[in-house]
């Protein structure tokens, strides 16, 4: 196996006219770049969490578009047209909750129907271009969330997050990791408690291994123990990142942020949430309507080959919860920091 060594890695990347991404299924043990050629291929590879994280899902789903405008560059119009049909609906179907995924994919869309009357060449090359400075402004963007959040928090806070927001999430720098690197980078001494995150163990596997290779001091605990650690008094904020925020401030995240805002909340600590406002979905009016992703059982009664639940017992496997707006303390994205979130105050910051 080859261990990870470089500090900084690109979750994704464009190299000799493929996108290459590191296969998060295997970190931290292995650091492996997985090449992808077309639609089908991405959208197999956002199924799998080769990729995964909101952002990141957008970055994979653009590239996916162009990589199926590319494969048909030199296609007669109308092949070329159904190609890039079942292109987009192959990455449609992938994951449910990231709305980035459908932000990305109408983007996509909106030019290339904007390039209906060039060769289909030229289209390939205009979505590229696109896919590419998706991924440019999604790193951008985290940068200036990361600073309005880093405000957040104090020198010296010991901030609790669950599963990963962190450059393995996104384009790079992150969401959630994103405030903690940018309040690093202002000088601030942050210390990161990662929950482990079951069933995937994001916290476990990448929050920590992201941490470690920064330099950023990271404690990881298990899942049951955050309740344990706040009564302690031994967080001093929670910073996580979403994959969908309803119209009413609603936040829909990994399996188990709930219960860390629940005990947040009974315990007087900070539940800030970090995202993009390509995350924000004002189409949903609440997380009542945010699309929960079940995924397989395997993932919780084993991990990977290792399996070891009983045979024949039920296996329940929802991979977000939603946590209600009245628990969230603030939103932070690049326009700004946003304190009780509710229809009214995102309509505001959609406004700009
Ligand atoms: C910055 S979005 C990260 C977000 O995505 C994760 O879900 P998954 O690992 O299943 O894609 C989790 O909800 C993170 O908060």
């Amino acid at each position: 196996m080859t261990p990870p060594s470089a500090t900084r890695v690109e979750t994704l990347r464009w190299s000799a006219g493929r996108l290459e991404m590191i296969d998060q299924r295997v970190l931290p043990a292995q650091l492996r770049y997985l090449s992808y050629d077309s639609a089908e291929s991405v959208a197999t590879g956002i199924r799998d969490m080769v990729v995964r994280g909101a952002p990141a899902i957008g970055c994979a789903a653009a590239y996916g578009v162009a990589l199926e405008a590319l494969r048909h560059r030199h296609a007669p119009g109308t092949e070329f047209s159904r190609a890039m049909q079942r292109g987009f609906e192959v990455l449609a179907a992938s994951r449910p909750t990231a709305v980035n995924l459908f932000w990305a994919l109408r983007r996509m869309r909106l030019q290339w129907e904007s390039l209906a009357a060039y060769p289909a060449s030229a289209q390939a090359d205009a979505l590229l271009a696109q896919a590419h400075e998706i991924f440019a402004e999604d790193i951008r963007t985290n940068r200036a969330l990361g600073e309005h959040g880093a405000a957040l928090l104090a020198d010296g806070a010991r901030v609790l997050t669950h599963c990963n927001a962190g450059a393995l999430a996104t384009a790079g720098h992150g969401t959630a990791l994103g405030v903690i690197r940018s309040a690093v980078e202002a000088g601030k001494r942050i210390s990161v408690i990662a929950d482990e995150t079951r069933p995937f163990l994001q916290g476990a596997r990448l929050t920590a291994w992201e941490m470690v290779q920064e330099g950023i001091p990271v404690t990881l605990i298990t899942d049951n123990m955050a309740g344990f650690m706040m009564s302690r008094g031994e967080v001093d904020a929670v910073v996580v990142g979403t994959d969908r925020v309803a119209a009413n401030g609603d936040v829909a995240n990994k399996i188990g942020t709930y219960m860390v805002a629940v005990l947040a909340r009974r315990h007087g600590i900070p539940f800030y949430v970090a995202c993009p406002m390509s995350t924000i979905d004002m189409q949903v009016a609440d997380g009542a309507a945010i699309p929960i992703e079940e995924r397989p059982a395997r993932e919780v009664t084993g991990f990977r080959d290792d399996q070891w639940a009983a045979a024949g017992v039920a296996v329940r496997n929802p991979s977000f919860d939603v946590t209600p707006a009245e628990l969230v303390t603030a939103l932070v994205t690049e326009r700004g920091v946003v304190h009780r979130p509710d229809r009214e105050r995102l309509e505001a910051l959609a406004r700009g």
